[in-house]
């Protein structure tokens, strides 16, 4: 069974048809790409796998159970974290904050025991303090974990927002252009903890621009092109398919990072 099953779906606002009749499946510890040119529908995409729009048809199945009709947070306790295109920081807060941000889907206590401080907060306090460490020493950012977020370059920040959607332990991770306002020295970063996450048995389905960075990482890509599946395969395939080099690059393609 796949981790993520996705048939039928469709979403359009107004007149607007952003993802047409819409199928893919992505397996267990692996890297999946979707690309497609802007407006393609991929952001829309992401947004209806995390709970954000509802799809006017079709399914989500996330190992076996209906993702549809379910609110953000839920999908997120499910086992299915993301990242923004945008930075979502708060900047007011340390790096070791920020990413504890997402270890409450983990936790159980209610407000009321927070409010009184009673033990089994303290001790959760204690426990997310460790996950968020734990995730933040894996994205290597253990030298700036008890740095003010505001006084980062974004290229950490970027990190420190993966940080936080691991400290949830997802099963699926979406990435929204991780590469996006990096530097060339980031973006190899960037591969190389994108590759380690999938080592981990987490499978990561990637939105990004950046085609040398999603040819090198990715174990298969959806190509997709006005809401519509144009081609899936793995990379060696989508790089020589015409239909591809055609509708989505314009017949020049640069894969290089
Ligand atoms: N909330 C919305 N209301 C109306 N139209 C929307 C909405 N969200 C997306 N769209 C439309 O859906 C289409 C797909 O947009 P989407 O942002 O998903 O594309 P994208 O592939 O992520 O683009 P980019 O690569 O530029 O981020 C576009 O035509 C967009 O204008």
């Amino acid at each position: 069974m796949a981790l993520l099953d996705v048939k039928d779906l469709t979403i359009s606002f107004g007149g607007v048809t952003a993802i047409a009749d819409l199928h893919f499946e992505v397996p267990e510890s692996q890297v999946y790409a979707v690309i497609g040119p802007n407006g393609a529908g991929k952001t829309t995409l992401f947004n209806m796998l995390s709970g954000i729009y509802k799809p006017n048809e079709g399914s989500i199945r996330f190992q076996g159970k209906e993702i549809v009709g379910r609110r953000p947070h839920q999908v997120a306790k499910m086992g299915v974290s993301r990242t923004f295109q945008n930075l979502q920081m708060f900047f007011n807060m340390s790096v070791l904050d920020n990413v504890k941000v997402g270890c409450h889907l983990r936790t159980h206590s209610h407000l009321w025991s927070a409010a009184l401080r009673l033990p089994n907060i303290l001790k959760e306090e204690r426990q997310s303090q460790a996950w968020a460490r734990e995730a933040l020493i894996f994205c290597g950012l253990e030298a700036y974990i008890d740095q003010p977020a505001d006084a980062l370059p974004y290229g950490v920040l970027k990190r420190v927002e993966i940080a936080r959607a691991l400290a949830a332990q997802p099963k699926l991770l979406l990435m929204d252009e991780p590469a996006a306002g990096l530097n060339d020295t980031e973006t190899v970063e960037m591969r190389e903890l994108i590759r380690r996450i999938s080592k981990t048995g987490i499978s990561v389905l990637l939105v990004e621009h950046n085609m040398g960075l999603v040819m090198q990482v990715s174990d298969r890509i959806l190509v997709i092109d006005y809401g519509s599946r144009l081609a899936e395969g793995l990379p060696e395939e989508i790089q020589n398919n015409p239909k591809v080099i055609e509708a989505y690059l314009g017949g020049e393609v640069q894969y290089a990072v």
